[in-house]
């Protein structure tokens, strides 16, 4: 299949073609001959790279009546992800070398964007035994991700030797930072708020001990640490100053913490229930500062699909998590672009480049996030940023519901997503080839 971009600004720069052909960019200039090639007209359109997720709950295998690898997959795609990392908190856990190649053979089958499973720290997410870490990096998986999000990896001794064993493969540990006995029973961040609602507070200082404490155990090993979802102005400036020092520690921030605030939850509307929680004003600023200057390394949606019944419920008895797959771009454009403080070749970096880095999708047959460069994979994603829309949970392809964002307005979208040359998006949708390619 030969496609032919033409006029898209590749990274925001200035319009250019690119010819796309058996998979792999071939030549990227200006006038170039489209003979055979399905031509698309780009003019306006800023290309990237395609977009990678560090922290994706596709909840395939044991949860799919809130999300399937394919229905998860598909909203990757029109999100313009061409790979997600799969969170190991699934039933049965990614815990052992045969979970994982069963996702991403899934992944690989259905087509619509790389699966790349996480693997799980603890057997089960119990935090008591490693798993078996070396299994899932030698699986044809390749995992490099270990995580038992949803849970943190609270043992500070375990979490040592975790970060010991994956140092032999350049694996990282994703820490889910959230010290357990002072968030017992916590339904929201731990405020003036929290108190006048009756929900029991979520401190800040318990993502923030355990940032710490994780940040001095991955100085002491010499060894990865990644930071998941990070939420407070705090957790920013201890990565900051790890950072000072050269130590190996990264840190995702999900779109919803750059954009939305606890006083949401005053309304007692559980799609705003969240893990880590909304918080104020001001972290948000602070992680947006955070994003800006490279403090934090990318962005990651935490997409937390749930069904109706474990949202439409009261406060204290619904589940943590929202959608963000197919809404990401449009928050970190309308959060970061619109306000100036990230360019496209920003937005490029913290949602491909480093989060294909951290993942290390470096080659092979995990090959993302590679420079827009002739002889490149073709995973390319093209947005129209003068595009805008009012966020309408029902036209999404996930299974679930939980969308914080209904009735907003977003800027930008996509129009089109290519993984290896093959476009599973175009003009805004999936393309009937990929829809039958995704059928099982
Ligand atoms: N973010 C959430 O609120 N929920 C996640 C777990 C997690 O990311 O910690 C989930 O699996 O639903
Ligand atoms: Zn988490
Ligand atoms: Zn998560």
């Amino acid at each position: 299949m030969i496609v032919l971009i033409k006029g898209a600004r590749l990274l925001g720069a200035e319009p250019t073609d690119l010819l796309l052909r058996d998979g792999v960019i071939a030549e990227i200039g200006s006038g170039l001959d489209g003979t055979g090639a399905t031509v698309i007209d780009a003019g306006g359109l800023v290309a990237l790279p395609g977009l990678v997720d560090l922290h994706t709950h596709l909840r395939e295998p044991g949860r799919e009546d809130a999300e399937t690898i394919a229905s998860g997959t598909r909203a990757a795609a029109l999100g313009g992800f061409t790979a997600v990392h799969a969170m190991a908190n699934t039933d049965p856990v990614a815990d052992t070398a045969g979970v994982v190649e069963q996702v991403w053979r899934l992944g690989r089958e259905i087509g619509y964007a790389d699966v790349r499973p996480v693997g799980a720290v603890t057997v089960g997410l119990d935090g008591q035994r490693l798993a078996e870490l070396g299994a899932m990096a030698d699986s044809a998986a390749g995992v490099r991700v270990f995580s038992d999000d949803g849970r943190c990896v609270a043992d500070a001794l375990l979490m040592r030797r975790a970060l010991e064993y994956v140092k032999a493969f350049g694996g990282v540990i994703a820490q889910h930072a959230q010290e357990p006995r002072l968030t017992e029973g916590a339904q929201m961040n731990e405020s003036e708020l929290s108190g006048r609602l009756g929900l029991r507070g979520w401190p800040r200082v318990a993502e923030e001990a355990i940032i710490a404490r994780d940040v001095m155990l991955a100085a002491h090993v010499g060894s990865r640490l990644h930071i998941c979802h990070l939420s407070t102005r705090g957790s920013v400036e201890i990565v900051r100053l790890a950072k000072q020092r050269g130590l190996p520690v990264t840190a995702e921030v999900t779109p919803h913490h750059l954009l939305l605030t606890e006083d949401l939850v005053a309304g007692y509307d559980a799609r705003y229930k969240v893990n880590p929680p909304l918080r104020s004003a001001d972290d948000v600023a602070a992680v947006r500062e955070g994003l800006a200057d490279g403090t934090i390394d990318a962005v990651a949606t935490d997409h937390a699909p749930h069904p109706v019944e474990d949202k439409e419920c009261e406060w204290d008895a619904a589940a943590f998590g929202m959608l963000g797959l197919e809404t990401a771009l449009s928050v970190v454009q309308h959060t970061m672009v619109d306000t100036g403080l990230l360019d496209w070749a920003g937005v490029a970096d913290r949602m491909s480049f480093a989060p294909g880095r951290i993942g290390k999708c470096d080659g092979g047959d995990f090959a993302q996030a590679r420079p827009l460069a002739a002889g490149e994979p073709a995973n390319v994603v093209l947005v129209d940023p003068s595009a805008s829309r009012t966020v309408d949970p029902a036209a999404s392809v996930s299974l679930s519901r939980n969308n914080p964002y209904e009735g907003r307005k977003l800027p930008g979208s996509v129009v089109a997503t290519f993984l290896r040359g093959f476009p599973v998006v175009e003009n805004g949708e999936l393309t009937q080839s990929s829809i039958q390619k995704g059928m099982r």
